[in-house]
């Protein structure tokens, strides 16, 4: 198996992710700011600790005083800080959570606007590791590395002030920390981000390999080709394990980095407390106060800083998910009202490869029936798919009105035989899905019958009637129909057809003919050969001429 190049959907710049919180944050604008506010006043509560311990400390050393008022309120302090920090997380969880879903919703949508072509270009696996993954370590930052961050600029401030007030030597004894902080921080910010995204780079990759051998897992078997595709699967693990590892290691560094600076700054802090209080400028109990506020202090910068190692792996999933978001939309078709098809000129390549259709002109009266013929690889699909706006062609011009598509894949949506219809049309009544059933001949099952992934397996005639009763449902005026080929004259072609006709009846219809029978009853022929329209009449006219089709006829007519 030759690997497919993939180009991975984009990724945003910082500057479009923060466009995308900003705007997902307005509506819930006043809920940020209550939960910031409650968890700053968590941190300014949690403070009161430190100065409350000195106080006892003093008391204790001057043998003055009870200590049952500054220990009662030491206990007051800490319950809470503990509650108003739970209240905070849990506001913010609250918060996070529906801005997550709204991005979640965002990126699905826009995955479902993009082309068919973009999505296979990119890579499914790529899409749905931004969209599980990527999701996931997101949402688990929103609630353990924002309400920390939000809460620390605050805990930073008051306790400087709360040293300064102790003792401004205190405070610049602190300071002390700042370079070997400055150096830490230096020395993570330039390996931290680009190892992060190549992290999340190589982990859509891992699942995109994943996919591929699942995806293709019949095909491997029926090849024997297990010795080629799981060496890959093995490569990108590995790659991927290469890319956690170097993220570990990154973030044990700055650990370590970071204990170098509180070791730095406890230490200055004690000496030069030590010194006050031996020169009788400040009590014992301000020291230990001091002391104390500088290691909680510090505790919250680490927390900090661990959180930015966080918030920087978050930093790299959201970029993905934005990134979705900013892949142009397609134009989108032009909007045709009628039930006409009219197609002038129309060429069309796959992504760079040579020109499938060529000089393609169909009109399509209302009501018309029509039937593409043509040999394997002619182009007939593809000419369904244009006329069905799922393909923009690569030149021409397409006026398609309301149009609708069933291809050979059906896919079986997993819920009772009534959701799935429902797809069609979410207002549809339990009468009309039972009237789409009817007509396709689908006696099979009723409305609650669960089907797809843990209920009954539809046979592929099935998920055909499936398709066709959606349709029914759908009800466009156009209808473009690519089915599964049946084996000629079996009683499940038969039953199609029938169904078929039966869906098609009052719209305007193109149908891709893998029967010839299904070819010979419709308004007319258009034959297809190496991507361009070579005949096109009456099956009778067709056949009188003697050119491919009857050719095709005879053939198709010599086998039965
Ligand atoms: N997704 C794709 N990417 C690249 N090339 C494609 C793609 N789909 C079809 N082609 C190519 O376009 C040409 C026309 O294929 P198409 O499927 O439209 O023919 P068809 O007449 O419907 O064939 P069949 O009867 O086998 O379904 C073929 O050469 C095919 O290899």
């Amino acid at each position: 198996m030759k690997e497919r190049r993939v180009k991975s959907l984009p990724v945003a710049t910082s500057k479009q992710c923060w466009a995308v919180i900003r705007e997902l944050l307005r509506p819930r604008r006043t809920q940020a700011i209550v939960a910031t506010v409650v968890l700053v006043a968590a941190a300014a509560v949690g403070l009161l600790g430190p100065l409350l311990l000195g106080e006892i400390v003093d008391r204790v050393d001057s043998r003055t005083g009870s200590i049952t008022w500054p220990a009662v309120a030491l206990l007051g302090a800490a319950l809470g800080e503990a509650l108003l920090a739970a209240l905070g997380l849990t506001l913010i969880s609250y918060l996070g959570q529906p801005i997550l879903a709204s991005l979640r919703e965002r990126v699905v949508a826009k995955a479902l606007r993009l082309p068919a072509a973009q999505i296979e270009r990119g890579g499914r696996g790529d899409l749905l590791s931004r969209l599980g993954d990527d999701i996931a370590v997101v949402s688990e930052a929103v609630v353990e590395a924002f309400p920390p961050l939000a809460a620390a600029s605050l805990t930073l401030l008051l306790s400087f002030a709360g040293l300064a007030t102790i003792d401004p030597r205190l405070t610049l004894a602190a300071l002390l920390v700042v370079p070997v902080q400055v150096w830490a921080v230096r020395w993570y910010a330039k390996r931290a981000g680009p190892a992060y995204a190549e992290e999340r780079k190589v982990s859509g990759e891992r699942a995109q390999a994943i996919l591929d051998v699942v995806g293709g897992a019949k095909t491997i078997r029926a090849l024997n080709l297990a010795g080629t595709a799981l060496p890959r699967v093995e490569a990108r693990s590995v790659s991927s394990i290469a890319a956690v590892v170097r993220t570990i290691r990154i973030s044990t560094h700055f650990s370590s980095r970071l204990n170098a600076a509180e070791f730095v700054g406890t230490a200055s802090v004690l000496v030069v407390g030590f010194f006050l209080v031996d020169a009788d400028a400040i009590t014992v109990g301000a020291a230990t106060a001091g002391a104390l506020l500088f290691i909680r202090n510090f505790d919250t910068f680490n927390i900090v800083l661990g959180t930015i190692d966080e918030a920087n792996r978050a930093l790299a999933a959201l970029a993905r998910l934005v990134g979705v978001l900013q892949v142009p939309d397609p134009p989108s078709p032009e909007p045709h009202d009628g039930a006409h098809v009219s197609l002038t000129n129309i060429s069309h390549a796959y992504d760079g490869g040579p020109p499938v259709l060529h000089d393609i002109d169909l009109q399509i009266a209302a009501g018309e029936r029509v039937a593409i013929v043509g040999v394997s690889g002619s182009g007939k699909t593809t000419l369904a798919k244009v006329v069905a706006r799922f393909h923009e062609p690569t030149s021409g011009t397409a006026h398609v009105g309301d149009v609708a598509l069933v291809t050979q894949e059906v896919h079986v949506f997993a819920g009772t035989l009534a959701d799935d219809l429902r797809l069609a049309d979410p207002t549809a009544s339990d009468e009309a899905l039972r009237a789409a059933l009817q007509a396709v001949k689908a006696d099979w099952a009723s409305l609650d019958t669960v089907v797809g992934h843990g209920g009954v397996e539809l046979t592929p005639a099935q998920a055909q009637q499936l398709a066709l009763a959606r349709l029914h449902i759908r009800d466009p005026q156009i209808a473009v129909l690519d089915e599964a080929t049946a084996e000629a004259g079996s009683a499940g072609a038969r039953l199609l057809e029938q169904a078929a006709a039966s869906v098609l009846d009052g719209r305007t219809a193109l149908v891709v003919a893998h029967r010839l029978t299904q070819a010979a009853r419709a308004d007319r022929i258009v034959v297809m050969d190496q991507g361009r329209i070579v005949e096109s009449g009456t099956h009778k006219e067709l056949v009188a001429a003697g050119g491919t089709y009857a050719a095709l006829w005879r053939a198709w007519s010599a086998e039965r």
